[in-house]
């Protein structure tokens, strides 16, 4: 199984890579910001599949894998903060509530150049922030975390200490549902598990 990573995100990489799997990675250059027309619940597949689309004709032979992480808060969605202020206001009202947090995977599958089919699914993880106060949120900004994330915070790194609890898939919140990846990839008879002789 050829897989290629449509992505540019060092932590879908990583995820990937810790299952010791194969694969190659295509970073997409979709531009997000033209999914602002797509309504918020069905934008991350949008961008997923996109984003997967856009690798697929430098494929011969393989399944491209697109994701895309989107965080909602009362039914706003909370993008990846262009500025301090951004990420400040973004996290200022995560402050002692919960948000929803949902990853989509779109799969396509190329043979011989040519899509044979696509898959795309979801899935979705509550993350419950701690109360945050202004010395907490001026701590977490000044550690720049915040930039390249949606919601303006990774629970991976330094954002471990905003969160009390999650429901759902952690790897979902990382950018990676691994286990919907898995399940997907199940319905073409495929898997992340690998033999023991690769480990
Ligand atoms: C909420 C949250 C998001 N994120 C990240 C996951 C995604 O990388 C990013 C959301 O942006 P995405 O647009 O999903 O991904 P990306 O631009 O980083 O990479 P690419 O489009 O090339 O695949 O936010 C975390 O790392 N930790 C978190 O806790």
């Amino acid at each position: 199984m050829n897989l290629i990573l449509a992505s540019a995100s060092p932590r879908r990489k990583e995820l990937l890579a810790s299952l010791k799997v194969p694969f190659q990675i295509f970073p997409s250059d979709f531009d997000e910001s033209s999914a602002e027309h797509i309504a918020i619940n069905e934008r991350a597949a949008y961008l997923a599949l996109n984003k997967a689309k856009t690798i697929t004709p430098r494929v011969t032979e393989g399944i491209v894998i697109g994701a895309d992480t989107v965080v909602i808060l009362d039914d706003r969605l909370l993008g990846k903060p262009e500025t301090e202020a951004d990420a400040r206001q973004m996290l200022q009202v995560m402050s002692s509530r919960s948000h929803r947090v949902v990853t989509a995977l779109a799969l396509i599958e190329v043979k011989e150049g040519k899509i044979l089919s696509e898959l795309t699914g979801y899935e979705e993880t509550i993350v419950f922030f701690r109360e945050l106060n202004d010395e907490i949120i001026e701590w977490y900004l000044s550690t720049g975390e915040s930039y390249d994330k949606a919601g303006a915070y990774g629970i991976q790194g330094y954002g471990s200490l905003l969160v009390e609890r999650i429901e759902g898939d952690y790897y979902n919140v990382v950018g990676l549902p691994l286990l919907l990846l898995e399940r997907l990839l199940g319905t073409w008879n495929q898997s992340l598990r690998i033999q023991e002789s690769v480990r």
